[in-house]
């Protein structure tokens, strides 16, 4: 698991990490910067121009000891040190010096000496990293202002300068540099996962600099990024004499007049990912649609033709998942009022369902302890009240709720987020945005429902479900192409996406 720090703990432990090791913070930044060079020579031609803005501080002394590795293999380099003040960090001092040696450092002091960058060249952006306190101005907003109309490759060593590591609510959004590449040092940003910030990072690279193991696990962080290597011990083996009804009975509420597709693709998707048993309970004008479309599914039919009124049979044994196309009608407003009521194992609670919750502030506190919600944004913000101005105030606003109502809290997006009722966040790293299309959202209903039927805990049904989803969805993004992905081929690839878990 990849745990995010704020910029505090990244600076506790590089120096722990010099002390452990014995060695100079200047010989940790050349580790740095060895591992930048080498992953960036991949991406760079035998005659690419490559100019360099560095910063005053260790972001800037990463820059320069790049360049001079970069002129080893004779790449054309030219290097600008933004040096307003005349104060540069010991280790930017240090590596300033080596550089000199090979080639003449061009200083930028003041706006006169702001160059223009040649049509072609490749921009590296070494201006500030982690250690940004304030945003952006003066001679530095004008620089990034350069680098972004200059119409070049820029990639950003550790950061795209100008953003800050976590909150950029009161940021200046044009002086931040918008990177076609980020290398960051050993973990992701926190920033670089949040979707207001999509523009400053088109792809992240993350380049392990050996920083000490010891060092990292003493920092305490509330966020992580879930990996393979997280997912694959959850995955329950199948024992050679198990039958249907060791994998559990799952129970979805799904579907209107108009959206009972909602309900044939959360159906499928449940079957999918392995439930022993399903029952559907929709509406009447869907039995026939559902049957024809998914035979393995049982049918409770509700007495409505066009929405869901009534619980029907419901026990015990049964895991309840609610939402998909379900549409928001008083009745089953109340139908769900009922459920909440007489039900107290997890359930899993998405669309609809969620807005209907929006609505009725009585039901929060009837929502089962441990459920697991799936919002997109939208939801979250109406399930919460209020329409939150960031990712990153969302992503807060979502941890209350979380702890607040004992719940866990998918909010989905481009690295979903699981939050548990401690607080904890959990990124995915599976999916595309090929997945940003109609129903991808019913499928992963289907999935989490599925797991927590096959007693999954609720957190695995979750943090797995989103894996394996993403997982699919990538799958089925190599496939079918980004453009055409249907949900339908998301559930067609959870099969090569258990696979993919499986242990080789
Ligand atoms: N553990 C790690 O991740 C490592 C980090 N290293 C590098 O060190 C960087 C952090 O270095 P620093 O702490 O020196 O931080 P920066 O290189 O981001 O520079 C901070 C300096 O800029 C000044 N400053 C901040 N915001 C400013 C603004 N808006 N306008 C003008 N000046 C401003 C600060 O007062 C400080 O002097 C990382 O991003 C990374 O590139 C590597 O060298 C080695 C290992
Ligand atoms: N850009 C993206 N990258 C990765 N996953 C995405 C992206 N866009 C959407 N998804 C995933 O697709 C699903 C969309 O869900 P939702 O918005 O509820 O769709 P719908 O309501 O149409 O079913 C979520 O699981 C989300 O994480
Ligand atoms: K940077």
């Amino acid at each position: 698991m990849l745990k995010l720090f704020d910029a505090q703990q990244i600076k506790a432990m590089d120096t722990c990490t010099v002390e452990k090791q014995d060695i100079q913070s200047v010989d940790l930044m050349e580790r740095a910067s060895l591992a930048l060079f080498e992953s960036l020579c991949h991406l760079l031609d035998e005659d690419s121009h490559i100019v360099i803005f560095a910063g005053s501080g260790n972001n800037g002394g990463d820059a320069l000891a790049l360049a001079r590795m970069l002129l080893t293999k004779h790449f054309s380099v030219d290097v600008y040190l933004i040096n307003p003040n005349g104060i540069l960090s010991a280790d930017c001092a240090a590596n300033k010096a080596r550089l000199e040696r090979l080639l003449y450092i061009n200083e930028i002091r003041s706006d006169k000496d702001i160059p223009q960058i040649e049509k072609g060249s490749v921009v590296i952006d070494g201006i500030f990293g982690s250690g940004l306190n304030r945003p952006l101005s003066d001679i530095y907003l004008q620089i990034v202002s350069v680098i972004n109309n200059s119409g070049s490759i820029v990639y950003s060593i550790d950061i795209p300068s100008g953003l800050f590591v976590e909150d950029n609510s009161m940021n200046n959004p044009d002086g931040i540099v918008k990177a076609d590449r980020v290398f960051s040092f050993q973990f992701p940003k926190l920033s670089l996962l949040l979707p207001e910030n999509a523009d400053y990072c088109s792809h992240l690279t993350i380049l392990d600099i050996g920083l000490c193991s010891e060092c990292i696990d003493e920092q305490f962080s509330d966020y992580s990024c879930i990996e393979r290597r997280d997912i694959e011990p959850m995955l329950k083996k199948r024992n050679t004499f198990a039958h249907k009804g060791v994998f559990g009975h799952a129970l979805i509420f799904a579907g209107s007049f108009g959206k009972i597709g909602a309900a044939v693709l959360s159906a499928r998707a449940c079957l999918r990912a392995g439930v022993g048993l399903l029952t559907m309970r929709i509406p009447s004008c869907g039995v026939e649609i559902l049957q024809t479309a998914v035979p393995e599914a049982m049918v409770s039919a509700e007495e409505e033709k066009e929405w869901l009124s009534g619980v029907g049979g419901i026990s015990d044994k049964m895991t309840i998942g609610i939402g998909p196309g379900i549409g928001l009608c008083q009745v089953t407003g109340d139908l769900l009022k009922t459920l909440l009521t007489v039900s107290s194992k997890p359930m899993v609670i998405d669309a609809d369902a969620l807005n209907l919750i929006a609505k009725d502030e009585s039901l929060k506190l009837l929502i089962p302890k441990e459920s697991i919600l799936t919002p997109h944004p939208v939801e979250l913000d109406r399930l919460i009240g209020c329409r939150c101005l960031s990712g990153y105030e969302r992503l807060q606003k979502a941890r209350e709720f979380a702890e607040t109502y004992s719940v866990y809290v998918v909010l989905k997006g481009a690295y979903t987020a699981t939050i548990t009722p401690e607080k904890k966040v959990f990124f995915n790293s599976t999916g595309n945005p090929g997945m940003a299309t109609a129903g991808s959202g019913d499928v992963l209903t289907g999935v989490i429902t599925s797991l927590l039927a096959q007693k999954y805990s609720p957190f695995e049904s979750a943090v797995f479900g989103v894996y394996l989803h993403g997982s699919a969805g990538d799958f089925a993004a190599k496939s079918k192409s980004v453009y055409s992905l249907l949900a339908s081929d998301i559930i067609g690839y959870l099969g090569k996406a258990y696979r993919g878990i499986e242990k080789r």
